[in-house]
């Protein structure tokens, strides 16, 4: 079979996902080892019997509902691959306006950052790469997620030191940066059941209380653990905007906003000490 027709076959099996042609292209991608640009230069190649028969069972895997980046093991973030597993949330683009809000709010001098509830490092580490000044700790509860960090870590070359650990407990500090991606989700909330979110660790996603617990214990910890003028930048959800400024505020930070994502819904909150 060839290149091409592999591809229009997997995209009408794929009809369910929100993003068929994308899909295809990954996993085939995956079976080749190559990237999407070598389907547009050589179509007409024909895969042999081992990688179609690869492809066919990847495209049914998916069209059963695994995701994408388990049946790779990778998702791209802030222009880096990560490896991905069951163990990890599967970082999503919007999440990469945490790493810009840190980017554009931070001097690229030397200075202490850590990354809350890491997964697989793709904030923090985003962050160890684009300031090789700062010195920056991965945290996550899970001993599985932070060995997925660790192995990402190690192949993008980044230097960082990783602890596990309940958010802020075993960190004494101080930092000039805490950032966190903690889990915000309701867990009453029926996007729970529904596409991809299915696969990924419960534990990544929900929260107590609306959503808001681990934003709180968060955003209660941060504040003696920061330099005077030391930054908190917390990702949730777009309903969640005003409640975590107020949160904030309570708190005592200062010049407290609230950014959009791709979308432009609220999705990042900042304030200072
Ligand atoms: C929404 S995921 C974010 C993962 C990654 N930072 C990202 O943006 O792709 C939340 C992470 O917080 C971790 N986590 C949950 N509860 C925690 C706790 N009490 N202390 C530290 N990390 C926790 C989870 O294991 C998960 O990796």
């Amino acid at each position: 079979m060839r290149i091409d027709e592999a591809l229009r076959s997997a995209r009408d099996a794929l009809t369910a996902s929100p993003t068929p042609r994308l899909d295809a292209e990954l996993l085939l991608g995956r079976v080749l080892g190559r990237d999407r640009s070598y389907f547009y230069t050589w179509p007409e190649k024909q895969l042999d019997g081992d990688q179609q028969r690869l492809f066919e069972l990847l495209v049914k895997r998916r069209a059963a509902g695994e995701p994408v980046a388990h049946l790779t093991g990778e998702r791209e973030f802030y222009g880096r691959r990560f490896v991905v597993t069951a163990a990890t949330l599967i970082p999503r683009p919007d999440t990469e306006t945490l790493v810009e809000a840190a980017l554009e709010t931070l001097p690229d001098t030397p200075l202490r950052a850590v990354d809350l509830g890491t997964g697989t490092g793709a904030v923090g580490l985003s962050l160890a790469l684009e300031r090789p000044a700062w010195r920056v700790t991965l945290t996550d509860a899970s001993a599985a997620a932070l060995a997925v960090a660790r192995d990402n870590a190690e192949a993008l070359g980044a230097t960082v030191s990783l602890l596990r650990g309940d958010w802020l407990e075993a960190l004494a500090g101080p930092f000039d940066l805490i950032i966190s991606n903690p889990p915000y989700v309701d867990p009453d909330d029926h996007h729970l059941e529904q596409g991809d979110v299915r696969h990924e660790p419960r534990s990544a996603l929900a929260a107590h209380d609306r959503g808001l617990a681990d934003l709180r214990v968060i955003t209660a910890q941060a504040r003696e653990r920061l330099v005077e003028g030391g930054w908190l930048m917390l990702e949730h959800g777009h309903d969640q905007g005003s409640l975590v400024r107020r949160l904030l505020a309570d708190h005592g930070f200062q010049d407290v906003t609230t950014r959009g994502d791709l979308g432009g819904n609220d999705r990042v909150t900042l304030g200072h000490v």
